[in-house]
């Protein structure tokens, strides 16, 4: 090994000489060192006490060589202070001096790792002397591990005696198996070609390949060459020739040798160069290793950080890779990015840090140590980041925390009783409402601030990567609904129609939809005036469609012959009984009169009643009339709100009761659906939750930022409740700016912009870098529409579990699939597309199953039904089958 010998504090190779592993350094005791590089060997030649030498060691020194006048007398204090061997050496002049001190027993063989020789004479280079005394001193390895070094300096003298050229007196003394120790002066720094001999210096290079052995067996003489990044990943292997050597100590960058191109300074063409930062052998000595602070994509020609990236999911490294994408992201954080607010906001970086080291500090479950261990450093690294430190500095720090000797005592830095530290607690959880980005969403999603300015339409913008994954979760969760608070509202409007019937009805009526009326309920058939030729026509039209595709959906009987004669079968009936809720709040719906009506129509139910609010002259729409003569409804309640859905479950002097409730609404219509189908004395059933739209748009660079605007707004316009949300994958900022601009202008003109500009305001854009995280987040999210605006909408349609109903490509906008393509546009929203599917046909039928059994039949199932009747312990079940296999024989 090589070690440098450094006597003035400002040499102009330092830097170079930092890359190897250890460099010795003149005593500096009473000089202000505050810090002592890693590596660095300290002589104390006027050492007195071993307080001063565990000083130098606190100060990062990995070991202090103790000179040989000293050392006897604090050989004793040595043994009990417990300082490892491996950080204490012996500095001795000569050769002699070791042998007289080692003679007297005050080498303190077991408490040292190392001798350093300071003086060879000429006569003992490759003396057996040398040999002998360094082969007994290095046999035994150090306690904590590791090899005890012989080191002995070459001094200028030697290097230059007699003309003999200093590299072979390097070869020389290397051969007697010690470590050489060179003083700056003796050490040379040359391009290749510019190589000279100097009389009494070596090139650095060369003392280094001699001075560690470095040998190969390799038949083309290259030394394989491991490759580390600074935080120890392993990034791959490389092979160096002497020659490569040299450029890369030159030039302290990562030159190889390459067998097809000769020297290889890596990164030359692709920019993804590397700093070298430290080099050494195994020990073996025949492998070379380079530390290097790696740059731009990586190592790998594939443009990864490392030649093995193929396995994907590999998580070691991780936190190297973190820091180094914060790095990024400092120089190029996009704009409005959760990363750069952080970078931005000092105080809310705080904030953050504060609240999950509280958090930390609050788990008890290995997983949520673990869990929010991860957020703390996440954020701890921000930190890092935001000051250009990075993780090579924080584990440069942690080593040299670990040499010191003496550590601090370990208390906090304000004591803490159990009382302050409670209340401490308390102090981080009233921050984290104010300040947790997770808090936060919760705070935006229930209670949206609309922007100052009227005219601006603008959605979240999130960056997935940035997020936690609890801050993920709260964006799956819909805008907070307090569902109870809805429910207290509707249940007295439940018992009042359910105790006043009609006159409930008709006071509701007046109260929410501020109209009076007389009539609750019309019957068929209805008075249905002329509608204008376009309107009727798109009306048919739309029906026809929807008809056809609900009509498929009818199943065959089915037959199945199990055993023989076995024979089992299933048939549907219509539900005979069927209230379809037909939303009219803000906007009157006739499509929804005809996605309920034809499948209930088709299904073949007896009794359609349609139940919708009345307008402001007390009437029903006339589009919804002619929809419900067209579906054969046979009445129609002239009524909205939880009142209607009442109406239909309990029946009232004029309103039929009915069997099921169908067909979207607003959040009283919702609220009351669930509380009338748990009601025993109803005895109803409902389609699902189908509440405020929503739809989830995924684009990628194929997309048209107008057209994925147009359907963000297509189902923002339905109600200030509901949300549309956005997923790019892969947009540059300038794409999603352009989406954005579009959504704005195209906002502006909507006759709703009023309701839009509520319901864009809770809706959001979160940014993916990958399809398969977009498509995942989505499942979670379980939209009622899912629209995919890429290129290749078929390649995703497996991975897609969760959706009510999803749009493929770019012109297959939602607003066809909500009037008239065919499929129906009722759909579970807030999440229950993961259990519940759309209204179909199926939605107006129960399927009933029967069975026929020969006698052949009955013999041939009869023991599975006596044994499983007999296991249940059910004897009267047996006795059902016995009795009749008796009556076989007989
Ligand atoms: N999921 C789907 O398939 C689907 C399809 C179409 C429409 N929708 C949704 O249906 C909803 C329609 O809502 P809407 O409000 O326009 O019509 P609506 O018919 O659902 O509700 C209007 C009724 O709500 C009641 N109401 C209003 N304010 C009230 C209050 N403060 N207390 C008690 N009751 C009150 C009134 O009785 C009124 O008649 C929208 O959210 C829309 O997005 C969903
Ligand atoms: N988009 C709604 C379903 O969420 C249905 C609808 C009716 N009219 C227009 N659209």
């Amino acid at each position: 090994m090589l070690i440098p010998i450094i006597k003035s504090k400002d040499t102009t190779i330092s830097e170079t000489l930092s890359i190897l592993p250890y460099r010795i350094y003149e005593d500096k005791t009473g000089m202000e060192v505050k810090e002592y590089e890693e590596g660095s060997w300290v002589m104390l030649k006027e050492t007195s006490t071993v307080a001063e030498l565990i000083e130098v060691l606190n100060k990062g020194a990995e070991l202090a060589l103790i000179n040989g006048g000293s050392f006897g007398s604090l050989l004793e204090e040595l043994k009990e202070s417990k300082v490892p061997a491996g950080r204490i050496g012996l500095y001795v002049e000569t050769l002699q001096e070791y042998e007289e001190l080692r003679a007297d027993g005050m080498t303190g063989e077991d408490v040292i790792g190392a001798v350093y020789v300071n003086n060879l004479a000429i006569a003992e280079v490759q003396s057996d002397r040398l040999k002998t005394l360094s082969a007994a001193f290095t046999k035994a390895k150090v306690c904590q591990g590791g090899q005890r070094k012989f080191v002995v300096r070459l001094n200028h003298e030697l290097l230059t005696n007699n003309g003999t050229k200093a590299i072979d007196v390097l070869k020389a003394v290397a051969e007697s198996e010690v470590e050489i120790g060179l003083e700056i002066q003796n050490i040379k720094i040359d391009e290749i070609e510019d190589y000279v001999e100097d009389a009494g210096k070596v090139r650095l290079s060369d003392a280094f390949i001699i001075a560690s052995k470095l040998n190969t067996d390799r038949q083309d003489g290259l030394y394989t060459t491991v490759v580390e990044d600074d935080t120890g990943r392993c990034l791959g292997v490389g092979y160096s020739s002497k020659d490569s050597i040299s450029e890369a100590i030159r030039t302290l960058e990562g030159v190889y040798y390459s067998r097809k191109r000769g020297l290889w300074y890596k990164g030359k063409t692709s920019g993804s160069t590397q700093k070298l930062r430290q080099i050494s052998v195994d020990c073996d000595a025949d492998l070379l290793r380079f530390v290097v602070e790696q740059r731009g994509s990586g190592f790998c020609h594939n443009d990864t950080w490392i030649c093995f990236d193929w396995f994907t999911g590999d998580h070691r490294g991780m936190l190297g890779k973190l820091s180094r994408i914060l790095e990024e992201r400092r120089a190029n954080a996009p704009e409005g990015s959760y990363t750069q607010r952080l970078f931005n906001d000092n105080a809310l970086l705080h904030d953050k840090i504060m609240e999950e080291a509280a958090e930390l500090c609050e788990a008890t479950q290995g997983n949520d140590i673990a869990w929010e261990a991860a957020d703390l450093i996440y954020f701890a690294l921000v930190k890092c980041a935001s000051q250009g430190v990075k993780l090579s500095q924080i584990e440069k720090n942690l080593f040299m925390k670990s040499k010191k000797l003496t550590r601090r005592p370990g208390n906090s830095k304000h004591k803490m009783d159990d009382t302050t530290r409670s209340s401490g607690a308390k102090e981080h959880k009233k921050a984290k409402i104010e300040v947790d980005s997770k808090a936060e969403l919760r705070t935006w999603l229930g209670h949206v601030q609309l922007p100052e300015d009227p005219n601006v339409y603008k959605m979240r913008r999130f960056d997935s990567e940035q997020l936690t994954s609890l801050e993920v979760a709260e964006l799956v969760n819909r805008p907070l609904i307090d569902v109870s608070a809805i429910k207290e509202r509707v249940k007295p409007i439940i018992e009042a129609v359910q105790q006043r019937g009609d006159k409930a009805i008709l006071e509701l009526t007046e109260k929410f939809d501020g109209v009076k009326t007389e009539t609750v309920v019309l019957k068929a058939p209805f008075d249905v005036p002329e509608l204008s030729p376009s309107v009727k026509e798109a009306i048919d039209a739309a029906y026809t469609n929807i008809k056809t595709f609900h009509q498929a959906q009818m199943s065959n009987p089915m037959v199945v012959e199990t055993l023989p004669g076995v024979v089992c079968s299933r048939f549907s009936r219509a539900i005979e009984r069927v209230g379809l809720y037909v939303p009219g709040g803000s906007a009157i719906l006739p499509s929804s009169a005809l996605m309920l009506g034809v499948p209930a129509q088709v299904a073949g139910c007896n009794q359609i009643v349609i139940a919708t609010p009345p307008n402001k002259q007390g009437k029903i729409a006339d589009e919804v009339l002619y929809v419900a003569s067209l579906v054969e409804a046979s009445a129609i309640v002239m009524a909205g709100g939880a009142q209607a859905v009442a109406a239909l479950a309990y029946g009232t002097e004029t309103v039929p009761k009915v069997d099921k409730i169908f067909g979207p609404g607003n959040q009283y219509v919702t609220a009351a659906k669930m509380l009338v189908q748990s009601d025993n004395d109803a005895m109803v059933a409902i389609d699902m939750p189908a509440g405020p739209s929503e739809v989830l748009v995924i684009a990628d660079s194929s997309s048209n930022a107008k057209f994925v605007a147009s359907d963000l707004l297509s189902q923002a316009e339905h109600g200030t409740d509901s949300q549309s949300v956005l997923l790019t994958v892969g947009l540059s900022d300038q794409q999603i700016f352009e989406i954005e601009e579009q959504v704005q202008q195209q906002s502006l003109k909507l006759t709703r912009r009023d309701i839009v500009r509520h319901s864009i305001s809770k809706s959001y854009i979160l940014q993916f870098s990958s399809m398969d995280r977009a498509i995942e987040f989505s499942n979670r999210y379980a939209p009622e529409h899912l629209i995919l605006q890429i290129e290749d909408p078929e390649s995703v349609m497996d991975s897609v579990v969760n959706a009510g109903s999803v749009f493929m490509g770019h012109y297959s906008p939602e607003s066809c699939g909500d009037y008239a393509s065919g499929t129906n546009h009722t759909l579970p929203t807030y999440g229950y597309s993961k259990m519940y599917s759309g209204v179909n046909t199926h939605s107006f039928l129960k399927f009933i199953t029967s069975q026929h059994l020969t006698k052949e039949g009955l013999a041939n199932l009869s023991s599975s039904v006596i044994t499983l009747a007999e296991v249940e312990g059910l004897d009267a079940h047996k006795n059902a089958v016995v009795v009749r296999l008796e009556d076989c024989h007989n």
